[in-house]
C-alpha cells in the first residue's frame, strides 16, 4: 500500500510549475504549426494479436489519437515521471498477483482473472475462488445455450423468450450497456429487460410486457442485501406466482448472480440455479462475472466469451507495454494534467456510435464510484482534485443540446471522441455513416482550432456590428481525444471497456486512494432505512432537522396511498 499524496512528488511539483510558466502559450494551433510530426507523436494504437469472432471485423484494434491536447513533448515525459514516481508498474502488479489492494475492505482485485480464460498468466493466484472461474463460464455456457435453443422449458412447457434482470449499480449498468452496445449480436426474438430502480414503476411496467409462462427473472447482486434488488425480486416472484400458484414453478423462472449463497437459497432460488461470483469482483468492474449472465443470453456465449478475450488482451497490453505506449497509462496521466492543473471538473465520454448511448452512464459509476475519494489510502485529506465527473451522450444527439457550452462556455471540458470505421447497419450505401464520422472529425477540430474575430469579420463583412462578430468567435483551444476502433466487435467493446478501467486504476494509484471501495454510498442508505421506519405517521418523525422533517411533513399531508 502506498497512499502517498501525489502533490509530493517531485514530478507532480514540476507540472504545476510548468502548467504556471507555460500554460498561456500552450496553443493547439501554434503547436499544430510548429510541429509537422504533432500526430504521429502524439497518436499510439493497440492491435490484439487474436482475431476476431466476427468474421466480417477480424482485427481488434484501437487508435488513439491525443495530439489535439494542451501537452508538448516536455509535458507528456513529466507526466511519465508522474507515473514512475507513484510506483504505478508496481500498483498494477500487485492488483495482478492478487494482493489485496483494497485495503479499507482487506480484499483483492481480481476482476482481471475474470477473463484469463485457459492462459497460465495468472496462475500464480492463491485468493479463493479464482480456480473456480472457469466451472463458472461452463455453467453460464450451458444454461445459455439450454435457454436460447429453447431445450430450458418454463413451468407450461413452453420455451423462454423474455429475460427480466433484477438489479442496480454494477449488476445493472454493465449488462444494459453491453447488451445495448452489441445488439447486432443478439438474438432478436429473446426479449431482455433491465429493472433497477425501486420505484415501483419500474417493475410494473416491464411486467405488463411479460408472459409469466415463458419469462426468466434474473436476480443480480452480489451481495443479495441490496434493498432494490431484493424488493423489485420480491415483487416479481409475487407477480410470478400470482399465475404459476406453486412455488415449485420458481425454480424454472428464477436464477440468481450472486456471493451469497445462504441468501440466495433463502429467497427460494435453488443451489442450481445461483451463479456464483466472489468478493474480489467489485460491482462496477462484474460484467465480466456471472453478472454478465444476461449479456451471454442475449448475444451468445460465444460472443460473450469474445468480450472476454478482448479485455483480456487490453489487461495484456496495459500489463506488458512501456509506459509511454501504454493506452490506459497515456489516457490517465492526460486526465490528471485537465484534472488537476487546468482545474477541469469534468470529462466527458462521447461515443460516435448509436449502440454505445450507455458507455457514459457506465463510466459514470465505473470512474466516479472508483476515484470520488477524498482521502488517500492511509487516511490523509488529498491536497488536489481526484476523481472528475463523468458525463455525455452518444453523438450527434448532444451537438444538438449541450455541445454550445463545450465549444464557446466558460468551462474547461475534455472530452474522448469514440467511434467505430465500419457501422453494422450500412443502410443507403453507408451515407448515415460518412455523415456520423464527419461529424466525429469535425468537432474535435473545431473545439481545437476555433475561429477568430478576423475570420468571423470577413466571413460576416465590414458592416458587422461587433456584438455579432464576438458572439460567433470560437476561441478553440478545447482539448480532446479522438479514439477510432474498426467496427464495435465483441473484442473491440472488451478492449474498450477494459482500457477505461484500466485508466481509472492508473488515476487512482497517482492520486493514492482506493479505487475500489464506495464508503460513499452507505450514508444515505443508513438514514433512507431510518426514515422508512417513520414515514406512518407525523409524530413518528424525530431525530432529523427542520427541512427534513418538514418536507417529510408535506409528503403525509399529500399523500393517498
Ligand atoms: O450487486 P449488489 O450487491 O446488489 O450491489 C449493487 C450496487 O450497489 C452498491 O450500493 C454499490 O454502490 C455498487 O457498487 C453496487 O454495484
Amino acid at each position: 500500500m502506498s497512499g502517498k499524496l501525489a502533490s509530493s512528488y517531485a514530478a507532480w511539483q514540476k507540472l504545476q510549475e510548468i502548467y504556471d510558466t507555460q500554460h498561456s502559450s500552450l496553443i493547439l494551433k501554434d503547436l499544430f504549426a510548429q510541429d509537422p510530426a504533432r500526430f504521429s507523436k502524439f497518436s499510439r494504437t493497440y492491435t490484439a494479436s487474436t482475431p476476431s469472432v466476427d468474421a466480417s471485423s477480424p482485427e481488434t484494434s484501437i487508435f488513439l489519437d491525443f495530439s489535439k491536447n494542451l501537452i508538448t513533448e516536455p509535458i507528456l515525459a513529466t507526466l511519465f515521471d508522474l507515473v514512475r514516481e507513484a510506483e504505478v508498474e508496481k500498483h498494477r502488479d500487485e492488483m495482478f498477483s492478487g494482493a489485496h489492494i483494497n485495503n479499507s475492505e482487506d480484499r483483492a482485485v481480481l476482476h482481471i482473472a475474470l477473463r484469463n480464460l485457459g492462459e497460465s498468466q495468472f496462475t500464480g493466484i492463491k485468493e479463493q475462488g479464482v480456480d473456480e472461474v472457469p466451472a463458472v463460464l461452463a455453467h453460464i455456457k450451458q444454461f445459455t445455450n439450454a435457454v436460447r435453443s429453447g431445450e430450458w422449458k418454463g413451468y407450461t412447457g413452453k420455451a423462454i423468450d423474455t429475460i427480466v434482470n433484477i438489479g442496480i449499480g454494477g449488476s445493472d449498468l454493465g449488462p444494459v450497456m453491453v447488451t445495448e452496445a452489441l445488439k447486432p449480436y443478439a438474438k432478436r426474438d429473446l426479449k431482455a429487460h433491465f429493472v433497477s430502480n425501486i420505484d415501483g414503476t419500474h417493475i410494473a411496467e416491464v411486467t405488463r410486457e411479460c408472459n409469466p409462462e415463458t419469462t426468466l427473472f434474473i436476480i443480480a447482486s452480489k451481495t443479495f442485501t441490496t434493498q432494490e434488488t431484493i424488493t423489485n425480486a420480491e415483487s416479481a416472484k409475487a407477480w410470478f406466482l400470482a399465475t404459476a400458484k406453486d412455488t415449485a414453478h420458481v425454480a424454472k423462472h428464477f436464477v440468481a448472480l450472486s456471493t451469497n449463497t445462504k441468501s440466495v437459497t433463502e429467497f427460494g432460488i435453488s443451489k442450481e440455479n445461483m451463479f456464483q461470483f466472489w468478493d474480489w469482483v467489485g460491482g462496477r468492474y462484474s460484467v465480466w462475472s456471472a453478472i454478465g449472465l444476461s449479456v451471454a443470453l442475449v448475444i451468445g456465449y460465444e460472443n460473450f466469451e469474445a468480450l472476454l478475450k478482448g479485455a483480456h488482451g487490453m489487461d495484456r497490453h496495459f500489463k506488458e507495454t512501456p509506459i509511454e505506449q501504454n493506452l490506459p497509462v497515456i489516457l490517465a496521466v492526460l486526465g490528471i494534467w485537465y484534472n488537476d492543473f487546468y482545474s477541469a471538473q469534468t470529462h466527458a465520454l462521447l461515443p460516435y456510435d448509436q449502440y454505445l448511448h450507455k458507455f457514459a452512464d457506465y463510466f459514470q459509476q465505473g470512474d466516479m464510484e472508483s476515484n470520488g475519494k477524498s482521502v488517500t489510502k492511509k487516511g490523509e485529506r488529498v491536497n488536489y482534485q481526484t476523481g472528475p465527473i463523468i458525463w455525455g451522450a452518444s453523438g450527434t444527439n448532444g451537438q444538438h443540446s449541450f455541445y454550445q457550452l463545450v465549444h464557446q462556455g466558460t468551462k474547461l471540458i475534455p472530452a474522448d471522441f469514440i467511434a467505430p470505421a465500419t457501422t453494422h447497419n450500412p443502410i443507403e450505401k453507408s451515407k448515415h455513416h460518412r455523415i456520423l464520422l464527419s461529424n466525429y472529425f469535425a468537432q474535435p477540430e473545431a473545439l481545437a482550432f476555433g475561429k477568430t474575430e478576423e475570420e468571423v469579420r470577413a466571413e460576416l463583412g465590414a458592416n458587422a456590428k461587433t456584438e455579432v462578430v464576438k458572439s460567433k468567435v470560437f476561441e478553440g483551444n478545447r482539448p480532446t481525444n479522438s479514439i477510432l476502433v474498426p467496427k464495435i466487435t465483441p473484442e473491440v467493446l472488451g478492449a474498450l471497456i477494459a482500457m477505461y478501467e484500466h485508466k481509472i486504476f492508473t488515476q487512482g494509484a497517482i492520486w493514492g486512494i482506493n479505487s475500489f471501495d464506495q464508503m460513499g454510498v452507505e450514508l444515505g442508505k443508513v438514514l433512507a432505512k431510518k426514515i422508512l421506519a417513520q414515514l406512518g405517521s407525523e409524530k413518528d418523525v424525530k431525530g432529523h432537522d427542520s427541512s427534513t422533517t418538514g418536507i417529510i411533513h408535506q409528503y403525509q399531508k399529500w399523500r393517498k396511498e
